[in-house]
């Protein structure tokens, strides 16, 4: 992890929009490091203790308030403090492979950009709530939005979050501002494209992870 703090370690996160895969590339993943006999921690965001779950059920819920924007980062940035405290960073002690389903980027993309907070501020919160803990590697999974839209009309029929319901704008929105990121910090982040079998999707995060974290995979 990139926070100053060293540990054995290793923090993988992946990103990206609703229906990209990151679920069935975490799963994966896991599976192949696990078969490593590698000590693996799936998580995901919001979400990952009971009181993030918590959080994750108010931001979410259809029914549920609409909050503004402030208290939505602060929200996620709440959830994501205990997460870390609590799950994330003894994982990372101990020397486990953590990966987790949406990271700090996820609130960068959603809560920030243009017409929304400033990336500062949301670093900043990161850094109050979190101190400011990046991951060594965070997979970007892209998928076009027609894509995305059939695979996740399979899996959820016509039901959606309060935040994936958005328009189609907001989420074109949401991509742009991922790739903008990853153009930005081509240390971090490795972008593989989503829109092919799981199972070569699965291929090419095998090689980022092997490329990027190689000594330790
Ligand atoms: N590469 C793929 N090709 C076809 N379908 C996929 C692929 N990856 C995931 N799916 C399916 O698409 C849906 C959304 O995938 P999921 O992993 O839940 O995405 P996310 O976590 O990014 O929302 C699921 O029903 C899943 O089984
Ligand atoms: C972690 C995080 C998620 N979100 C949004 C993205 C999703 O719409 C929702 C999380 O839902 P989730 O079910 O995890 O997403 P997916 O459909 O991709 O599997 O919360 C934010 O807006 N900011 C954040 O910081």
């Amino acid at each position: 992890m990139t926070d100053g703090t060293a540990t054995p370690g290793c923090f993988i996160t992946f990103e990206g929009g609703e229906g990209v895969g990151k679920s069935t590339q975490v799963r994966l993943l896991a599976d192949w490091l696990e078969g490593q006999g590698k000590d693996v921690l799936v998580t995901r965001e919001p979400g990952g203790t009971p009181g993030a779950e918590a959080i994750r059920a108010l931001l979410l819920d259809p029914e549920g308030t609409d909050w503004t924007l402030p208290a939505e980062a602060l929200l996620f940035a709440a959830a994501r403090a205990d997460h870390v405290a609590r799950v994330i960073r003894p994982a990372l002690a101990r020397g486990a492979w953590v990966i987790c389903d949406r990271f700090i980027d996820s609130t960068r993309a959603y809560q920030g950009g243009e017409g929304a907070l400033p990336d500062e501020v949301i670093l900043q919160l990161h850094g109050i709530g979190s101190g400011g803990l990046l991951p060594d590697l965070t997979v970007l999974l892209e998928v076009s939005p027609e894509i995305a839209t059939r695979r996740l009309h399979q899996r959820d029929g016509l039901a959606s979050d309060r935040i994936g319901g958005r328009d189609a704008a907001f989420h074109a929105r949401v991509a742009r501002r991922f790739a903008e990121m990853a153009e930005a910090e081509p240390r971090r982040f490795s972008r593989v494209a989503g829109g092919v079998e799981a199972e070569t999707v699965h291929m090419a995060v095998r090689a980022c992870v092997t490329q990027r974290l190689g000594a330790r995979a």
